[in-house]
């Protein structure tokens, strides 16, 4: 197990963001967690990755309780890319993986790892000296996951990839999380888009206002009226039709 989390509580000064949520990721997992707007997704995931103090609870890495500060995690091998594409908008996209590589010690495993995300996204490659806030909403996602990756994790969480892309970037995206995690990073990923999601995941959570109501194989998840109604958009009178 990389992950687990037990009865975890998270507040926002009077608002119970997470509702004593349990969760786990085995290795070499790629977990989603799908929720509507508000429902605590990104609270849980800054949780995890300490930009956020949890109320109570534990949440455990590889077995051993996670520290709190957020440079300590991505020490430990959990890396974060933010919902929005946070890149340095003034830097290239080079001084951008170097910013992620920050934690890595020798300049010859730091080109091992840029060479390695340019590999995985060879558009990036391409505009490597390009000014980060010229690039693409799409292009800048790319740059956001190349950086996150740039500390090597063994645990990745992804918050809200899909979020403002095109159908077919968002697959080709998508693609990717599948070969980085045939790379043997576990992946924990939140996302309003639970068709894409539940696709590319082999388990999922669903969360509403703080609590996981429901949870289980992600194939599941796709073929549960309840589910389908709520955030697949499909429509009980048009399935009966069908
Ligand atoms: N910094 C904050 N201060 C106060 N309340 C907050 C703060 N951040 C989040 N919340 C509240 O906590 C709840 C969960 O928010 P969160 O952003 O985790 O949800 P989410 O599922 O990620 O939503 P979205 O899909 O819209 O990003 C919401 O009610 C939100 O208003």
């Amino acid at each position: 197990m990389i992950l687990k989390i037990t009865d975890l509580n998270v507040f926002h000064g009077p608002i119970h963001a997470i509702k004593k949520v349990n969760l786990h990721v085995k290795e070499g997992e790629i977990v989603a967690i799908i929720g509507a707007n508000g429902a605590g997704k990104t609270t849980l995931l800054n949780t995890i990755a300490g930009l956020k103090k949890k109320t109570d609870g534990e949440i455990l890495y590889q077995g051993e309780p996670l520290p709190e500060k957020s440079h300590e995690v991505l020490k430990k091998g959990i890396a974060l890319c933010p919902e929005g594409r946070r890149v340095f908008g003034n830097l290239t996209v080079y001084e951008n993986l170097i910013m992620g590589g920050y934690l890595m010690k020798y300049k010859k495993d730091f080109e091992k790892e840029v060479e390695a995300v340019y590999h995985l996204f060879p558009r990036l490659h391409e505009r490597r000296n390009q000014i980060a806030s010229t690039l693409s909403g799409g292009e800048q996602q790319m740059l956001a996951i190349g950086r996150a990756l740039m500390s090597k994790p063994r645990l990745f969480l992804l918050d809200e990839p899909s979020l403002g892309l095109a159908p077919l970037l968002v697959q080709e995206i998508f693609n990717k999380f599948i070969e980085i995690n045939q790379m043997g990073v576990s992946i924990l990923i939140v996302e309003q888009n639970a068709k894409h999601a539940l696709m590319l995941s082999s388990r999922a959570y669903v969360l509403q206002t703080g609590n996981v109501i429901k949870e289980g194989p992600s194939k599941n998840l796709l073929n549960d009226p309840q589910i389908q109604e709520a955030y697949l958009g499909k429509r009980l009178k048009d399935r009966q039709n069908q």
